[in-house]
């Protein structure tokens, strides 16, 4: 009924990867990161760190994307127990679904209870600019719906219901921290909110389907992030994302632009630091604010 490739990853799976990363550290994270495409150095900022290669963790996929460097990170960020994937799967690198979320459910079965996502994204709102980081108040799955969810296939409720809500997606309490800690850090010129659209990619999209996306409410789209979003809210966790603005999406006839990967690279390089610094210092923030954790 469902996908081979889908199969395999029960709740004993799920289990039996995390209790193999837990065998092999003391850091008990309550904080999960995943870092976009060209944002892996966050990975680097912490201490004591314990690192695995994609490759040698079970049942885990391979990256294979550049600037997704491969390699789950445990270590401190600023005194906090973190785990942080330094690197990410995308639908078109051609996994199911279930298997590029499958590392958010092993953040849940190691004791994760935020989970904080970085994307790079192309700018839709005409108000943005190459540079700005987006803090997402909103996702629209594209890929959802069409059919391709993650939830779908046999629900454990040991992970969540069947039917999960998404109209809280995204935490209000962390959207506004992000905001006050952006403010505060002095991102005000480049701080922005707003509504992050997801499609399957590789290819960027066509000026067509750029207006259409603008009309529908996105104000930038990408590749990600949505999967691991309604997974990590199916079972529970709390959800922070940023979007840094890569490029500006094509949505003229007569514009020479043309997207491409080296260029959402070279952005992460120009606002790599301001992000990991705003994500550090929300981490540290949430520590301190028991009503966050
Ligand atoms: O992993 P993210 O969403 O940051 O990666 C974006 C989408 C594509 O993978 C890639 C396009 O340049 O960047
Ligand atoms: N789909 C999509 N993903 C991106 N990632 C970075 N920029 C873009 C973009 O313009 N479109």
């Amino acid at each position: 009924m469902f996908p081979e490739a889908n199969k395999g990853y029960s709740y004993d799976d799920c289990k039996a990867t995390a209790d193999w990363l837990l065998a092999q550290t003391d850091i008990q994270p309550r904080v999960g990161i995943v870092c976009g495409s060209g944002l892996g150095g966050l990975a680097e900022m912490l201490k004591d760190q314990v690192a695995f290669n994609y490759k040698d963790i079970p049942n885990f996929p391979q990256s294979t994307v550049h600037g997704h460097a491969g390699r789950l990170v445990f270590g401190t960020l600023k005194g906090r127990a973190c785990v942080c994937m330094q690197g990410r799967f995308h639908l078109y690198e051609g996994y199911a679904v279930q298997r590029i979320t499958l590392p958010i459910r092993i953040f849940k079965l190691l004791g994760v209870e935020t989970v904080i996502l970085t994307n790079a994204a192309g700018g839709l709102n005409e108000d943005f600019k190459v540079g700005d980081i987006m803090v997402i108040k909103d996702h629209i799955n594209l890929p959802g719906f069409a059919g391709n969810n993650p939830l779908v296939g046999p629900n454990d409720e040991r992970f969540g219901v069947r039917f999960p809500c998404m109209s809280d997606a995204y935490d209000r309490e962390l959207q506004q921290l992000g905001m006050d800690v952006g403010q505060e850090l002095g991102y005000g010129d480049f701080l922005k909110e707003g509504v992050y659209c997801a499609l399957g990619g590789p290819s960027f999209e066509t000026i067509a389907e750029c207006r259409m996306l603008h009309k529908l409410g996105a104000d930038a789209v990408g590749m990600s992030t949505v999967h691991e979003v309604v997974v990590a809210r199916h079972c529970g966790m709390r959800v922070f994302a940023l979007s840094l603005i890569t490029n500006q999406v094509v949505m003229d006839y007569d514009s020479e632009e043309k997207a491409n990967h080296e260029e959402v690279l070279q952005a992460g390089k120009q606002r790599g630091l301001q992000m990991e610094h705003l994500v550090s210092t929300m981490v540290t923030r949430i520590e301190h604010n028991n009503s966050y954790i």
